[in-house]
C-alpha cells in the first residue's frame, strides 16, 4: 500500500530525544503531519552540536556515486553538457548528460571529460592574431572571464578580459589589448602557492604549464581556493567522473553498452513515469549487460515504487514526479506528490533494501538541498537552477535591460520531445506532441555576483555545511539520523526570506 501520512507512527515510538518519526525523520512534538509536504513546508531546528567548524562537515556521498557534495546536475538538455560536467566533477559533484545525446558525441564528450585536469579548468584559447571580437564571443563560455592568447606551440603569450575588450575596436588584434606578462606556474604547484603568488601579481588568472612551457590550465583566485576546499569527483585512475543517462524505448540493452563504451561512471535509467513495466523490462535488459557501474532509475514518488525498481536492480532511485521548475505534469495530469514527502518515504523504503534514492527536482535554494537530505535523500538533483550560469550548454543571451540569461526547456517539452523524436516518421512525431509535459522557452537569469556553476556549489555546500552543524552532525548520515524538523505556514516560510529592499 502507498505510504501516507495516515499510516505516520503514533508520536510514543519516537526515539529518545524530542519528537515523532515519519518514515525514517523526526519530527518536534506536535508537528505530526497531516498531509504531504514539500520544501517549503519545513524547517530545521537546532540541535546541541559537538562540531566545531562548519569544515569539520564530511559532504561526501555513501551511494557508489563516488560524489564528495550531495549535488548531481539533472540530465537536461539546457544544463548538462561538457562544461558542466568538467566544472562540477572539479568540486566533487556529478552530471548526468542527457538521454538524447548522440552516442558519437557522447564518447566524445566522455572521453573530453576524463581527459580534464582535475585541478587546473580548461581555458580558453585564441592566438595573438585574433579579434578582439573573436575574444568577445567567447569570454561568456567560461566564468573565469578571460582569454589566453597562445603561440603555434602552446605557449601562453597573453592575457584577455573583458576590460581589455571593452572601448577598443572589435577588429583590433588581441596582441593590441592583451596582458603580455602573465603568471605562470608549474601544473605541480599546489594551489595554496598559486593563490598567494596570483594575489601578489595581481593578475585575472594563473597559467599552467607544462615542462614545455605549454598551456595546461589556468586557475583565478577563487578556483585555487575552491581547489582546497572541494574534492574532487574522481575515477579510481584520478580522473574526473561522468554519468549519463538512457531511456527505457528500444533496445535499452545496446543502449547501455553504447553508453558504459563512452566511460561513464554511473548509469541512470530515465523516464516521467519510472513505475512501469517497461522500466523494470529496462532496468533488466541494463542487468544483462553487467554493467560494472552502479545504475539509477526514475521517477517515482512512492515505497512500492521504489522497492520495485531496486528489486529490478537499481542502485539509487530517482524520487520526485512533478516539483521541477520546467515540468508541467502536475498541471497537466494532477499527478505528482509533494517532493519533501516524497523523498521521505522513498528513502526509508530504499533504506531498508541497502538502496539510496537521489531527491529530484525542485530544488531553488541551498535549503532545499539540505532538506533533501535531512529527508533521507543521499544527494539532490538539480536542474534548471544550474541552467542559468557560464557553463550550461546555452548561449549567453541579454534581455531588454541588458541583463544576462541562458534559456532553458525542459525534457519532455515539445521542443525537447521534437529534437528527440527527429528521425520518426512525421506521423508519430506529430502523436508524440501531443503529450507535453514541459515548458520549451524559459528564461534563466545568470546572477551577476554567482554567474558560474561553482558559485551556487559554493552557496549550496556552506548552507549543507552549516546545517550539518546546527543539527550536530558530522557526515550527511548524522544529518539525517539527527535532524530534526517542523512543519511551518507560508508565513513562516516568508518570515525566512530576507528583504533586501525593505517592507
Ligand atoms: N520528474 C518528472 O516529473 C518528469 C520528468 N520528465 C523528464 O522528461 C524526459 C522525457 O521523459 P518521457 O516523457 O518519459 O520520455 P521517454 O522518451 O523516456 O518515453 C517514455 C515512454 O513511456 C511511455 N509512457 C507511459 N506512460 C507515460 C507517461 N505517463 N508519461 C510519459 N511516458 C509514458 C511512453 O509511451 P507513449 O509516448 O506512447 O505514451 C514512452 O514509451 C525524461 O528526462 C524525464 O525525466 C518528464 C515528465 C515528468
Ligand atoms: N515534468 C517534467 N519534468 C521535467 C522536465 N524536464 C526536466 N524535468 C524534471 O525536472 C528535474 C529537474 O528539476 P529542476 O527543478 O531542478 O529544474 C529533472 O531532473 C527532471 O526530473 C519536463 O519537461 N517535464
Ligand atoms: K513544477
Amino acid at each position: 500500500m502507498v505510504g501516507s501520512p495516515t499510516n505516520v507512527p503514533a508520536a510514543g515510538s519516537a526515539p529518545a530525544g524530542r519528537g515523532v518519526t515519519w518514515g525514517l525523520v523526526r519530527f518536534l512534538d506536535g508537528h505530526r503531519p497531516a498531509h504531504d509536504l514539500t520544501y517549503d513546508d519545513v524547517y530545521l531546528v537546532p540541535n546541541r552540536s559537538a562540531v566545531e567548524s562548519r569544515f569539520d562537515v564530511d559532504l561526501s556521498t555513501a551511494d557508489g556515486s563516488g560524489a564528495t557534495i550531495p549535488v548531481v546536475v539533472a540530465n537536461m538538455t539546457a544544463v548538462a553538457g561538457r562544461r558542466m560536467a568538467e566544472t562540477v566533477a572539479r568540486r566533487g559533484g556529478l552530471v548526468v548528460l542527457p538521454q538524447d545525446v548522440d552516442p558519437v558525441a557522447l564518447a566524445d564528450i566522455g572521453s573530453w571529460v576524463k581527459e580534464r585536469h582535475p585541478v587546473w579548468d580548461t581555458p580558453l584559447v585564441l592566438t595573438p592574431g585574433d579579434a578582439v571580437a573573436d575574444a568577445l564571443n567567447l569570454l561568456g563560455k567560461r566564468a573565469h572571464g578571460a582569454i589566453v592568447l597562445v603561440d603555434a606551440v602552446g605557449r601562453p603569450v597573453g592575457v584577455v578580459d573583458e576590460a581589455a575588450c571593452t572601448g577598443v575596436d572589435r577588429f583590433a588584434r588581441l596582441m593590441e589589448v592583451a596582458d603580455p606578462e602573465p603568471l605562470t606556474c608549474p601544473l605541480d604547484t599546489p594551489p595554496r602557492e598559486v593563490f598567494e603568488r596570483l594575489h601578489a601579481h595581481g593578475g585575472r588568472l594563473a597559467l599552467g604549464v607544462d615542462a614545455e612551457g605549454r598551456l595546461a590550465g589556468v586557475l583565478t583566485e577563487v578556483a585555487a581556493l575552491r581547489s582546497e576546499i572541494y574534492t574532487p569527483a574522481t575515477d579510481t585512475g584520478g580522473r574526473l567522473r561522468i554519468a549519463a543517462a538512457i531511456g527505457v524505448n528500444g533496445d535499452v540493452a545496446a543502449k547501455a553498452e553504447s553508453v558504459l563504451g563512452a566511460g561513464v561512471d554511473m548509469l541512470v535509467v530515465d523516464t516521467a513515469h519510472g513505475h512501469q513495466e517497461k522500466m523494470i523490462a529496462a532496468l533488466k535488459a541494463v542487468r544483462s549487460v553487467s554493467p560494472g557501474v552502479p545504475v539509477v532509475a526514475g521517477n517515482v514518488v512512492t515505497a512500492e515504487g521504489t522497492r520495485d525498481l531496486i528489486e529490478a536492480g537499481a542502485d539509487v532511485v530517482k524520487v520526485g514526479v512533478g516539483p521541477g521548475a520546467m515540468c508541467t505534469t502536475r498541471m497537466m495530469t494532477g499527478v505528482g506528490r509533494p517532493q519533501f514527502s516524497a523523498v521521505v518515504e522513498c528513502a526509508a523504503a530504499a533504506r531498508d533494501l541497502g538502496g539510496h534514492v537521489w531527491a529530484d527536482g525542485g530544488v531553488r535554494h541551498p535549503r532545499d538541498v539540505a532538506l533533501a537530505l535531512a529527508a533521507g535523500a543521499s544527494a539532490a538533483m538539480v536542474g534548471s537552477w544550474f541552467a542559468g550560469t557560464h557553463e550550461s550548454p546555452g548561449d549567453l543571451r541579454y534581455d531588454e535591460h541588458g541583463r544576462p540569461y541562458k534559456e532553458s526547456f525542459g525534457m519532455a517539452s515539445k521542443r525537447a520531445v521534437g529534437a528527440r523524436t527527429r528521425t520518426d516518421n512525421v506521423f508519430d512525431r506529430a502523436r508524440k506532441a501531443l503529450f507535453e509535459e514541459g515548458i520549451s522557452s524559459s528564461r534563466m537569469a545568470l546572477d551577476p555576483t554567482r554567474p558560474g556553476v561553482e558559485d551556487l556549489l559554493d552557496s549550496i555546500c556552506a548552507g549543507v555545511r552549516s546545517a550539518c552543524t546546527y543539527a550536530g552532525a558530522g557526515t550527511l548520515e548524522e544529518f539525517h539520523q539527527r535532524a530534526v524538523l517542523g512543519i511551518q505556514s507560508a508565513a513562516g516560510f516568508a518570515e525566512g526570506r530576507p528583504l533586501p529592499a525593505g517592507w
